[in-house]
């Protein structure tokens, strides 16, 4: 740990005194805890971030659309374009390197869920399914679940590890809740929880916001901060010695999820990709997704807060969207492509500027929760390294099957926790009518094929299927066909096993 005299010379040569400012006030405690944070920051780079957000916040945005082409079609492969044998052998190449170990997932978990409006990770939100599950605990059984099929397939036990990217906000609630829930039933030594950096905020005019008398006002550095985070936390020697060859990106949000899509790892794989993208058509132009395009001439995505309103709101011939790939922030990597990253690009991701209401404590020392913007926050993105792929390809699903967010807390019209209940239960109905169940109504009724998700978007039926009884709609019919179920159902293991025996 450094002295107060080191840290008060440099953030002097930062220009960053003030921090200091509450010092005299200070306990004898609070004082040890603040230089510790102050030691952990990187002092020299203080002054060119400060300096660097408050430039980026006063110069115009950078506008790319005139820049922007679609992805050309050669480098897109589709789950509705693609034939069944195609989607098959995509499926099968992803299972053999699964059971073979090659395959890993990366969760995404540092955000601080602020849309939300929770104080916990966002992984730990129950949306109200019948099961009463967590988003982490769909997570984790689509994993044990996955394994399982790779295993059955390929007769090879096999391990899929779980990297966790957290940040100070996150990583004590979520060791925490794991460890609870007795990790899931999975593995501990397989699940590996690590924390990105943290940056302060600055202000309009590049001062560091203080939180408290002694406390930074400090941010996340974005999901782009991954790569760096990597390298920190030693995560690629990890993956080097289990063997992992290639990773799936996600984030923590989304109910559908399918944790190491065999069929999106096995596209990637026989593509021979280093680096890709799960897309679905945008449900809107000005829907809060990425778009997965080119940007002179090299694949990139443009944030929703970066494009333009008329670029989102262009169309083609037949009145499609000319920007219709919507990232939902499931990516592919080989092992070496982030290797690569961590070696040689990782310092020239370009960073984002957000400006936020930051709550600080002013100069006469009173605490102040701000009505408008007053702080800059920079964020890398964890998709700005597409343009340093060699080979980048796109994989288009449907949105039904693999996309529902949780963006909001309820009352706002989309991505909530009632639209992700919905989304999953409107699935499991799904499933269990196509592996040949008639399904009844709360009172009796039966459901007719016709019932289908109402323009509320409820689903027809509440019928939960666990992860651990199906991973994506498979091994259903043996259980279901023929069968008359009422509803509400939760096919868990148990009554998978009670309708195997009737
Ligand atoms: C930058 C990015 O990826 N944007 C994508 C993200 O937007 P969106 O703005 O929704 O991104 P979020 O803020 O939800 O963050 C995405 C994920 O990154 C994690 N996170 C965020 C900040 C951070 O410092 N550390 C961290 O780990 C979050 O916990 C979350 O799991 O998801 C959308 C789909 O749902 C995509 O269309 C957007 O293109």
């Amino acid at each position: 740990m450094l002295s107060v005299d080191e840290v008060k010379q440099s953030l002097q040569s930062a220009g960053q005194l003030h921090v200091l400012q509450f010092w005299p006030e200070l306990s004898e405690e609070d004082r040890d805890v603040f230089l510790q944070e102050l030691s952990l920051l990187d002092l020299q780079e203080l002054k060119e971030h400060c300096e660097g957000a408050a430039r980026a916040a006063a110069s115009p945005p950078v506008r790319l659309d005139q820049h922007m082409e679609p992805v050309l079609s050669q480098f897109i492969g589709s789950v509705t374009k693609s034939d069944k044998n195609t989607l098959a052998q995509w499926e099968n190449e992803g299972l053999l390197q699964i059971s073979k170990n090659r395959v890993g997932v990366l969760l995404l978990a540092g955000g601080q869920g602020t849309r939300l409006g929770v104080q916990y990770p966002k992984g730990m939100y129950n949306v109200g399914l019948p099961s009463g599950k967590t988003l982490y605990q769909i997570q984790a059984e689509r994993i044990h679940k996955i394994q399982e099929l790779a295993e059955g397939k390929h007769g090879t036990k096999c391990t899929v590890p779980w990297y966790i990217m957290t940040s100070e906000f996150t990583l004590a609630p979520t060791e925490v809740f794991f460890k609870e829930n007795n990790y899931f039933g999975l593995e501990p030594s397989n699940i590996m929880m690590f924390e990105q950096r943290m940056i302060p905020a600055v202000t309009f005019d590049g001062k560091v916001i203080l939180q408290s008398k002694g406390k930074i006002a400090m941010a996340p550095d974005g999901n782009g901060g991954l790569y760096q985070a990597l390298v920190d936390n030693n995560v690629l020697e990890d993956m080097k010695k289990r063997g992992v060859e290639y990773l799936h990106v996600y984030c923590v949000d989304n109910i559908l999820v399918k944790m190491a899509d065999p069929v999106f790892i096995g596209f990637c794989i026989s593509k021979g990709a280093d680096c890709g993208a799960k897309v679905v058509q945008k449900a809107y132009p000005t829907e809060p997704v990425g778009v997965v395009c080119r940007v002179k001439g090299v694949p990139q995505v443009v944030e929703y807060s970066e494009i333009q309103p008329y670029t989102a709101e262009l169309q083609g011939p037949d009145g499609e969207l000319v920007y219709s790939a919507g990232n939902i922030c499931n990516h592919f990597f080989t092992r070496v492509f982030l290797q690569d990253v961590a070696e040689k690009f990782k310092s020239q991701l370009k960073q984002h500027v957000a400006i936020k209401k930051v709550p600080f404590v002013d100069t006469c020392g009173n605490q102040v929760k701000p009505t408008k913007p007053n702080g800059i926050k920079m964020e890398k993105f964890v998709f700005d390294v597409f343009p340093f792929s060699r080979n980048f390809v796109v994989f288009e699903v449907l949105r039904e099957d693999d996309f529902s967010p949780l963006k909001n807390a309820d009352g706002t019209a989309t991505d909530n926790p009632t639209t992700a209940r919905n989304s999953l239960l409107s699935q499991h109905c799904r499933w269990a009518r196509a592996a040949g169940a008639t399904l009844l109504d709360e009172d009796g009724n039966t459901l007719l094929p016709a019932d289908r998700v109402s323009s509320a978007g409820n689903p027809p039926a509440k019928c939960e299927i666990s992860p651990l009884v199906s991973y994506f709609g498979e091994g259903l019919e043996q259980l279901l066909k023929g069968k008359t179920l009422q509803t509400p159902l939760i096919l868990d293991e148990k009554r998978a096993e009670e309708l195997q025996t009737q």
